[in-house]
């Protein structure tokens, strides 16, 4: 498969701290990539180095052809408070980027065709949901015709709708030929849309091509809790899927686990004085991809 972005033997320190130690990987391009791996294990630096907005300490990054490509790098953070509308806030950033004018207008229509955000075209961001204002930070990224859009933890604080059309919304750029590299801890979302997990662990690199076959089940759980109750210790054995707050003091935790470990987890959550909203299947579609995440985030 062609590659979008090739990186051999890349080493990246901070001070002293070791983050990738010899990492080789290549970037498929027209596809979408996600790196998965703990907090702290360098996640964002692999985009930083991949946007170019890092340099490596040793190794090189090489790209398609030998030609740099155009990349749009949409960080995790979104501008809180944006005084202006869709169209004002986009024509202002475009400017400031030096696009041409006519260029500019017909680029914003284009984009606000794709996001399905043309109804929203005169509407203050201020108002948008968090949903909305991603795109908005997506848009801004894509403002310049873009290659390979890299995205930091794109899902977080999205709800399912918005994660719903957020996949759609993948799904249309990888029509588009546009290739697309995201941090994620949303399982979810991984296995509809994925097609190479980058796992980072120790400093390491492994990937896997998913593949959505049929393989055994899974259960999905959802426990209501205190939110005094610290499940810290594990958060390395099972995907959180989602914590949301839903009363003051009071907490869903929702997360997919094997046929093996459900026992244990739901044992280990009631004695932490949770108690079980929902207990049921995931699909076998679903199931290779989980286990397959799961087996490489344990490394
Ligand atoms: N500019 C920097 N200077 C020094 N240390 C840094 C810098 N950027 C990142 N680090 C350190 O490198 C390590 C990896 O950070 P990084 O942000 O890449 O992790 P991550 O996997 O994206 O984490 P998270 O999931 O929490 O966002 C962390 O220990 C972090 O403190």
């Amino acid at each position: 498969m062609e590659s979008i972005i090739e990186l051999q033997n890349v080493t990246k320190k901070f001070k002293n701290k070791l983050i990738l130690e010899t990492v080789s990987l290549s970037i498929p391009a027209n596809q979408i990539t996600a790196i998965v791996g703990k907090n702290g294990s360098g996640k964002s630096t692999l985009l930083k180095l991949i946007a170019g907005l890092s340099k490596p300490n040793t190794g090189e990054i090489l790209f398609q052809n030998g030609k740099p490509i155009r990349i749009g790098y949409v960080p995790e953070v979104t501008p809180a408070v944006i005084p202006f509308t869709l169209v004002e806030y986009l024509t202002h950033m475009g400017t400031i980027h030096g696009l041409h004018k006519e260029w500019l207008w017909q680029r914003i229509n284009t984009l606000l065709e794709i996001f399905h955000m043309k109804e929203d075209r005169n509407n203050r961001i201020v108002h948008f949901s968090k949903g909305m204002k991603q795109k908005v930070t997506i848009m801004q990224a894509m403002l310049e015709e873009t290659d390979l859009l890299i995205m930091d933890e794109p899902l977080s604080g999205l709800d399912p709708k918005a994660q719903t059309e957020f996949e759609e919304l993948l799904m249309t750029l990888k029509e588009r030929n546009i290739s697309v590299i995201l941090t994620c801890h949303e399982a979810k979302l991984l296995e509809k849309v994925v097609d190479q997990l980058l796992v980072i662990h120790e400093g390491q690199i492994s990937h896997t091509s998913v593949q959505h076959e049929q393989g055994e089940i899974m259960n999905r759980i959802v426990f209501e809790l205190s939110n005094t109750i610290s499940i810290s210790t594990l958060k390395d054995r099972v995907i959180i899927d989602k914590e949301e707050e839903i009363s003051p003091g009071r907490k869903l935790i929702e997360l997919n686990v094997n046929e093996e470990q459900t026992n244990m987890i739901v044992k280990e959550f009631l004695n932490r004085g949770a108690s079980i909203k929902f207990l049921s299947p995931i699909n076998k579609k679903e199931t290779i991809f989980f286990k397959q995440f799961l087996k490489e985030g344990e490394r």
